[in-house]
């Protein structure tokens, strides 16, 4: 139970509905009582009526009558009070269970890009759904049914031993065997219904990577294969879901059958008592056959509940791994820092901790508020790396990136980031409008300061061509866009922040080179107050540059203007000739 204690905030949160539904519990169980005790009161008159007639005919029937309505009455309310019981608590647990999901996804929100290299998707989201889903299961049923368990048992055997304490001995005898059973059948359940889960999750991660590579998939001709695959996950799942089934259908007869013993039991030793004269009233043995039948399903529930708390407390084990890990980049500054826009290396090294890549080697170079800076240089030689560090998505090893002077790691974190339009390397866009999609980076931009940012980054034509233009779905509901378009799209969403730094990462690489000049003609009226830094395969995108960088390997092998760079031999003059007769030859 350690680790649900985590939960305990959450029932001080909400401790009104808790002991409220505490209190409604009570007085339903005790309700609960009266109608075996009406039962037995009517059993006795119609037997004295029958055996020696000590009580008059007429008025058993009116007593009938009378108990008749009072055992309705009693029902109604007993049902009544269940239904606010399960209003309080199980609606409780549904509280709960959105602020747990809610705080969950917000320390993923707070977690660098590491924590999600060394997470698989599918487990992340398992967190949020299955093992919320189990520890609602604690914080609700579970503890409803406990009360319920604790208070009916309380309230049912000490009314049954002022009645008769040895028939109760008996009549409780079989319980534990009954509890301990149902608790071995609930545990069988739980591990083949995880094992039946785990093989669905394999079923849907399957098919939902089918479902993104189809075009592949048809390309190279994979169906019978995939298909083949596909049927033996499938027969896998049929196999753990029937020995699942299996188990499942032992529950009721099983039920059935101690309920059953326990009745015999009662009605066995009863009968003897009566005959010994221990008991003076045959109408207890029917009462007890009620007491007996209201405590099973309790009793057996405790198993359940136990089973139950045992999973919760590994889900909720598992969530507090998660909700105790501490974002690697933290906000080391809570007052606020506005952000101009100058930024400087000095002597930056940066190591990926999961590949042990020396992206970045003694990397330093200044970009002035106001200016451009292009990077070039092969693939693989830390361009991406660089603006990554500029954003914070990681921590320097070594050496210092300072913005406006002020080392990164001492600004604001969130002023930092609200200061940077980023244009990444593949242009991610939401399920969503293409409006909401651009007003992403501004979220109360007007139409016409959408249409304004399509223009300048060569989207605008595009859109007005579809039906429903800016209000066209993207994605999986809607249409897909090509590859330029979504670049081009992502630079919108970029541009419309209007933020003082720029960072787009090669994200020119999907359009033609007469749209790249059109964009980037754009960009550097749009750019003239920003300080820019632009990633690219491409002398087009660097040439207006005021500075810029070759890296190889992690290392600066270059770095000066256009004119100057194409007067020197090396990388940049070798990429300038080459992609110049590639012009000529277009
Ligand atoms: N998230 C990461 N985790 C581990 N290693 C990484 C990560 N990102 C990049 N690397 C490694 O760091 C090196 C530099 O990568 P980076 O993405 O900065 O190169 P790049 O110059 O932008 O390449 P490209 O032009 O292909 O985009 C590469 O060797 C890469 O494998």
């Amino acid at each position: 139970m350690k680790e649900l204690q985590y939960l305990n905030k959450y029932f001080a949160k909400y401790k009104f509905q808790f002991l409220l539904g505490i209190f409604i519990t009570i007085v339903a169980q005790i309700f609960s009582l009266f109608t075996p005790e009406l039962i037995k009161d009517s059993i006795n008159s119609v037997l004295s009526t029958a055996q020696d007639g000590s009580i008059h005919p007429e008025k058993v029937k009116g007593m009938l009558t009378n108990n008749l309505l009072l055992i309705l009455a009693t029902t109604l309310i007993g049902g009544i009070l269940t239904f606010f019981m399960r209003q309080t608590l199980i609606v409780m647990s549904r509280h709960v269970e959105f602020d747990l999901k809610n705080e969950v996804f917000r320390q993923y929100e707070n977690l660098s890009p590491s924590f999600y290299k060394k997470n698989r998707t599918g487990d992340l989201m398992n967190r949020i759904s299955e093992d919320v889903g189990r520890v609602r299961q604690y914080v609700g049923p579970a503890i409803m049914y406990a009360l319920n368990t604790v208070i009916s048992f309380a309230v049912i055997t000490t009314h049954m031993f002022t009645i008769s304490p040895k028939l109760t001995f008996y009549t409780l005898l079989p319980l534990p065997i009954l509890a301990y059973s149902i608790f071995w059948i609930s545990q069988q359940i739980n591990k083949r219904s995880t094992l039946y889960q785990q093989n669905l999750s394999k079923l849907s991660s399957f098919t939902q990577e089918m479902f993104s590579g189809i075009r592949i998939v048809k390309a190279y001709s994979l169906e019978k294969q995939k298909q083949d695959d596909f049927t033996e996950l499938s027969r896998d799942s049929v196999a753990k879901n029937l020995s699942l089934a299996k188990v499942n259908a032992l529950f009721g007869p099983f039920m059935i059958l101690l309920i059953g013993i326990s009745n015999l039991v009662v009605i066995y030793v009863g009968g003897m008592m009566y005959i010994n004269g221990n008991i003076a009233e045959i109408g207890i043995i029917a009462q007890f056959v009620i007491y007996i039948n209201r405590l099973t399903w309790p009793v057996a529930s405790l198993g359940w509940i136990s089973s139950m708390v045992q999973e919760a407390e590994a889900s909720q084990k598992r969530i507090n791994e998660f909700l105790k890990i501490q974002p690697d980049i933290q906000n080391n500054n809570p007052t606020h820092t506005p952000v101009l826009g100058q930024i400087a290396f000095n002597n930056v090294t940066f190591t990926y901790e999961d590949t042990n890549i020396t992206a970045l080697k003694n990397v330093s170079f200044t970009v002035n508020k106001g200016e451009t800076l292009a990077i070039l240089g092969r693939t693989g030689s830390g361009k991406s790396t660089i603006l990554s560090l500029i954003s914070r998505l990681y921590d320097v090893d070594k050496g210092k990136i300072t913005v406006d002077n002020e080392n990164v790691e001492d600004l604001n974190l969130y002023d930092l980031r609200n200061s940077i339009g980023f244009v990444p390397q593949d242009a991610f866009l939401f399920s969503d409008t293409i409006s909401n999609n651009i007003k992403f980076g501004k979220e109360e931009a007007s139409h016409d300061e959408i249409v304004a940012v399509a223009q300048k980054s060569m989207v605008h034509n595009n859109i007005i061509g579809f039906n429903k233009q800016y209000e066209t779905i993207l994605g999986e509901r809607g249409i897909t866009l090509s590859g330029g378009q979504k670049q081009r799209v992502s630079i919108a969403r970029a541009m419309i922040k209007d933020a003082p730094i720029l960072l787009l990462d090669d994200c020119l690489s999907a359009v033609d080179t007469e749209t790249e000049e059109a964009i980037l003609n754009n960009l550097l009226e749009f750019c003239k107050d920003k300080t820019t830094i632009i990633v690219s395969h491409r002398v087009s995108s660097a040439k207006n540059a005021d500075k810029i960088i070759i890296l190889e390997d992690g290392e600066i092998l270059q770095q000066g203007t256009h004119n100057q760079l194409i007067n020197q031999q090396g990388y940049y003059k070798e990429l300038y000739l080459k992609q110049l007769s590639e012009k000529e030859l277009q």
